[in-house]
């Protein structure tokens, strides 16, 4: 069997320098960085089919909607296609006043020069040089001592300075410089200090203005790079903290980021070094770049969303966003990528969903009140702040409970089951997710449902089918009868206050227009109730008495149909508001042989809906009949 050769003889640990004096792990980020794009440069130059200029415009534009003012455009001396997307920027006019556009080059005077003639005539441009200052690529790739890697940087800077005064001057831009020490974190800290100083010192020596109206920024950027990230990112913190509070005139830099993702830490890096002092961030959106890409600014903007910072970049279309990156870069996106995977608002799990299920009441409960902070189990924020729905949030497979369905009933069919009911259900989505082993959507869960409770139309009919019916008071025989406040049937009792304004006459138990019963239910009042029903395809009518319409349907079907059922349990609420008010009903019946105190057993739920109380009670029970029938050969009397 391969085994992995000993460690110790093919790698050595990144010795850090001590750093005793760090204060950031005390600091906490309250505000966002500045940020900048780095997609069409970093996260273009890694891709093997790099993008064409048509796709870096449409990245380009969307990068503008999100809010971006800094965008690293292109490495312009690389190619021609690259220096042609400056010049395309410029004639077509897409740079708002507003935006900084960068480009890269190296510390060579030729791709200097072919550098600034790609962004002549641009409003606004930051000149982004680079060298590697690490002892590796001292040594191993330029074959410089540490006094020639600071030469190659200052004598580079001189030119870059004097080409930025002639080209202000010329072509009307204002310029800034951004210096990156490549490999800063692998290279000695005070050594990256002393090659930025030499470079602070040549820049700010210019003795012209490099901005066309004449004014300077005074300010430089020195972009720290984890070129590739070689060691924790509190190693990293100390790094950044230790260059910030040893360069000079620290109020005329800005220290900016730029970490890869090497170990997986990009992100952890990128949040540590701001606390160690870094004022702006350089990635990409989503995470594309060199090997395991650039830090992800989505990930980084939405963690300060998530605390209640404003990111100054608006994620809140997170499809759009998606759609450009993969179609641009041709790069897929991983469904657990933080904040914009398919998967990473979904709860397939039971446990997960019940208590997103109940968070989302309480929830909604607190919103009512005015309170909208988000604060809910499993969620770090609303799907809804990125453009998603909560449709996705819980999918039901077998490890689901039955928490998570309930709720896809509850937003698919409006139906607020009642706990033993929806355990009841999750002992039917179960079976059939177990057998298929295959997630369940939710129009599999809603079709369950119908199937399961008879409810939703003629292909989901069981033996019984009401058509219509009508309840006359014992004592009061005649349609006159008088009105009283309506309650709930005689088993419950409780009051339907949201439901008080319902039509509760109307002796009608589908859309087929026989209307020609209109008596007012009253409570406590004996009742006699006849319907019309479908028996096993043949139309019956059958009559009962009790005292209310519900036990004296029971009684009907016991006596004409000889169906012995009583009810366990019952609860309703209204569905929907206004004039579309419905009611929703839910009983569970029990044949006579099974003990009514133990709930765990024997018992047949059904559900009815109807905008008529008592049709609505009266088609709950058909549903939990047909249930009970479902399961047995019963011979109904004909
Ligand atoms: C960490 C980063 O992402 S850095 C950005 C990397 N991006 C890119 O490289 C994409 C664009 N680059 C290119 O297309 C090409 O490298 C070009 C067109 C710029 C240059 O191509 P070539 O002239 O053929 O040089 P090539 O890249 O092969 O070799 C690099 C040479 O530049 C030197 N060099 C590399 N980086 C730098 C630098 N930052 N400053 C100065 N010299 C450098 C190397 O030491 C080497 O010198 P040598 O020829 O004397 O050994
Ligand atoms: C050019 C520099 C900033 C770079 O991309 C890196 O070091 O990763
Ligand atoms: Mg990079």
């Amino acid at each position: 069997m391969p085994m992995l050769a000993d460690p110790s003889t093919r790698y050595s640990p990144f010795k850090p320098t001590p750093f005793p004096q760090r204060s950031w792990p005390d600091k906490e980020c309250k505000k966002a960085p500045i940020w900048l794009s780095t997609d069409l440069r970093d996260g273009n130059q890694s891709l093997a089919n790099p993008m064409t200029n048509q796709q870096k415009l449409r990245f380009f534009r969307h990068l503008v909607q999100i809010g971006f003012k800094e965008i690293e455009v292109s490495y312009p001396a690389a190619s021609d296609s690259d220096f042609n997307f400056c010049r395309e920027l410029l004639n077509g006019g897409e740079v708002p006043d507003d935006v900084w556009i960068q480009v890269l080059t190296p510390a060579r005077a030729d791709l200097i020069k072919r550098t600034f003639e790609a962004v002549a005539g641009l409003k606004h441009v930051i000149i982004h040089m680079y060298n590697a200052t690490s002892c590796l690529f001292r040594e191993v790739v330029f074959n410089n001592n540490r006094e020639e890697t600071v030469q190659l940087a200052e004598t580079h800077t001189k030119l870059v300075r004097e080409l930025a005064q002639q080209y202000a001057e010329s072509h009307g831009t204002n310029f800034r410089f951004e210096y990156s020490p490549e490999t800063f974190s692998q290279t000695e800290t005070e050594y990256a200090v002393e090659v930025c100083e030499a470079v602070k010192k040549t820049w700010l020596a210019g003795n012209k203005s490099v901005w066309a109206d004449g004014r300077n920024e005074e300010r430089i950027i020195f972009n720290l790079p984890a070129t590739v990230e070689i060691s924790t990112p509190n190693i990293f913190a100390d790094q950044v903290e230790r260059f910030c509070s040893t360069i000079s005139e620290r109020e005329k830099c800005i220290i900016s980021l730029h970490t890869h993702n090497d170990r997986g830490c990009a992100v952890a890096a990128a949040e540590l070094g701001v606390l160690a002092g870094a004022d702006r961030i350089e990635g990409t959106v989503l995470g594309n770049g060199e090997r395991t890409g650039n830090v992800d600014l989505v990930t980084l903007a939405m963690n300060l969303y998530s605390q209640g910072y404003p990111p100054g970049l608006d994620f809140s279309d997170i499809f759009s966003v998606i759609d450009t990156v993969v179609e641009c870069t041709g790069l897929p996106i991983h469904p657990r990528h933080p904040y914009a995977g398919e998967l990473v608002f979904t709860a397939f799990s039971g446990s997960h969903q019940d208590a997103i299920k109940k968070g989302f009441e309480a929830q909604t409960a607190r919103e009512k009140k005015g309170n909208n902070i988000w604060d809910m189990p499993y969620l770090p924020i609303d799907p809804a702040d990125v453009g998603c729905t909560y449709e996705a949030v819980i999918r039901v497979n077998s490890q689901s409970g039955k928490g998570g369905i309930a709720y896809i009933v509850k937003s698919a069919l409006a139906l607020d089951l009642p706990r033993r009911m929806q355990i009841s259900f999750y002992k039917v989505v179960q079976d059939r997710s177990e057998q298929t082993g295959k997630e369940m959507t939710s129009k599999d869960i809603t079709t369950a449902f119908r199937q399961s409770f008879h409810l939703g139309g003629s292909i989901y009919d069981g033996r019984l089918v009401l058509k219509s019916f009508m309840t006359r008071d014992i004592s009061t025989p005649t349609s006159s009868a008088p009105q009283t406040p309506i309650l709930g049937p005689e088993q419950d009792g409780r009051p339907l206050s949201r439901l008080a304004n319902l039509n509760l006459s109307s002796g009608h138990a589908d859309q087929s227009p026989d209307r020609s019963y209109h008596e007012k239910d009253l409570h406590n009042v004996p009742k006699r109730l006849t319907a019309k029903i479908l028996v096993d395809g043949k139309l019956r009518e059958i009559s009962g008495e009790g005292n209310g319409p519900l036990s004296s349907f029971l009684d009907a079907l016991h006596a004409d149909l000889g169906i012995s059922l009583s009810i366990r349990e019952y609860s309703e609420h209204a569905v929907g508001a206004g004039s579309d008010v419905k009611a929703a009903t839910y009983v569970e019946l029990i044949p006579p042989e099974v003990d009514p105190k133990d709930k765990t057993k024997g018992g047949f739920w059904g559900v009815g809906v109807d905008a008529d109380i008592t049709a609505s009670g009266l088609k709950a029970l058909v549903s939990a009949a047909n249930g009970y029938l479902d399961g047995t050969k019963l011979q109904l009397e004909h």
